[in-house]
């Protein structure tokens, strides 16, 4: 498939690079850091918010959005980038990781996936094929092929069988992008559960299928960090340097260090915006959690050392107040730091491997006291 990521610098002393991924909505900077809009928003911010905190694209759900308000409306309202006003890329996941983790008795088949809806009980069954007419009704510009997504633990015979079912879904999810999705890119997903036999198995059979770019799929599924990135870098060997990798579901800011340091390019992940939610803050020097009385009287921004619109505005008594007073003003706020955190870090990765020192930055950001409370 034709070439849409151009790696502008490598690190001399890791893997890790800087590029750029060409989409039809735009160019992308990578390292990158995509921020979830599950059902077709990125929860609490409009998106000029999204775009002013620098972000270039960002994520969708396929099993959401099929169930609710179905992929044909969409489609007939022109698409999900006019239907939410979001013109930059848009990711859309294939609905496999989803139906495994939402939907009431998920059962894999070899044609597919069979759920109920977790809204109503009505039964579906996701195919590679219905995925995909799902993602072209989106008209997303990034497509992920259908897979299972492997339990952990999971047994080494069961790990094998499912991801050479994977193999199949995304052969025909291929084919099915082949006859008329062909103005997106389109995204293979290695598995392999905890095993590293089946993990370069997997990434030599989604590389031979030939795809835009590379997901390593089934971590972040509960397994211990060093797990994560035994299992990451064993994928990571086997798939070709020249094109993009994604670790999806990937992760906090230390694990995002970690795997820029062994090749990947692309992360999503729930926490900057959830945390937000839930008054969770990320700093400088480490989290901070809002309802704490020791901030009552604060009048400090949340990070003295944050520019954007919350720490340049608010004080964190008066974000605590909102939160304690449940004022959905404080959605909004916390996410705009949260996410600024989030985007600043992955633009300060970018520049430390631009400028050749990567591996001091990861070296300073580990120095720095982390989890203190301030
Ligand atoms: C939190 N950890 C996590 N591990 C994952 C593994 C897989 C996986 O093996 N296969 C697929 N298809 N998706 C996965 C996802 C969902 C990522 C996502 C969420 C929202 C929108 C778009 C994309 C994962 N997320
Ligand atoms: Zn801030």
């Amino acid at each position: 498939m034709a070439r849409i990521f151009q790696i502008e610098k490598k690190c001399p002393q890791t893997k890790a690079r800087t590029g750029f991924l060409f989409t039809r909505r735009g160019i992308i900077e990578t390292p990158v850091f995509m921020p979830v809009g599950t059902q077709a928003s990125v929860k609490s911010l409009t998106p000029e918010d999204v775009s002013g905190l620098g972000a270039r694209i960002i994520l969708a759900n396929t099993y959401h959005l099929f169930l609710r308000p179905g992929h044909e409306l969409i489609a007939r309202l022109g698409g999900l980038h006019c239907f939410m006003n979001w013109p930059r890329s848009i990711l859309t996941d294939s609905g496999g990781f989803q139906v495994f983790s939402l939907a009431k008795l998920c059962k894999i088949e070899e044609d597919g996936a069979r759920f109920q809806s977790h809204l109503n009980g009505q039964e579906y069954l996701l195919t590679p094929e219905l995925s995909m007419e799902i993602q072209a009704g989106l008209d997303s510009d990034i497509r992920m092929v259908l897979d299972t997504c492997i339990p952990y633990p999971c047994p080494y015979e069961e790990a094998k069988r499912l991801t050479e079912l994977t193999h199949r879904w995304e052969e025909r999810s291929r084919l099915a992008w082949q006859k008329n999705h062909r103005e997106s890119l389109l995204f293979g997903i290695t598995q392999g559960g905890m095993f590293e036999d089946l993990r370069r198995y997997s990434a030599k059979v989604i590389t031979s299928l030939d795809f835009h770019g590379y997901a390593i799929g089934g971590l972040s599924v509960g397994e211990p960090h060093d797990l994560m990135l035994k299992m990451l870098e064993a994928s990571i060997e086997e798939l070709p340097e020249g094109k993009p990798r994604y670790l999806m579901g990937v992760g906090t800011p230390h694990d995002i260090l970690e795997a820029v340091s062994r090749g990947v390019d692309m992360f999503d992940c729930v926490l900057p915006t959830r945390n937000a939610r839930r008054g969770t803050l990320y700093t400088s020097f480490g989290k901070i959690s809002i309802k704490q009385a020791r901030y009552k009287d604060d009048d400090r921004p949340i990070d003295p050392e944050c520019q954007c619109y919350t720490c340049r505005n608010y004080s964190r008594a008066y974000l605590r107040h909102l939160f304690m007073a449940g004022e959905l003003l404080v959605y909004r706020l916390n996410t705009i730091h949260n996410l600024h955190f989030y985007l600043c870090f992955m633009e300060r990765i970018r520049n430390a491997i631009r400028k050749g020192h990567f591996e001091e930055f990861k070296k300073h950001y580990y120095e720095r006291k982390e989890e203190v409370e301030c």
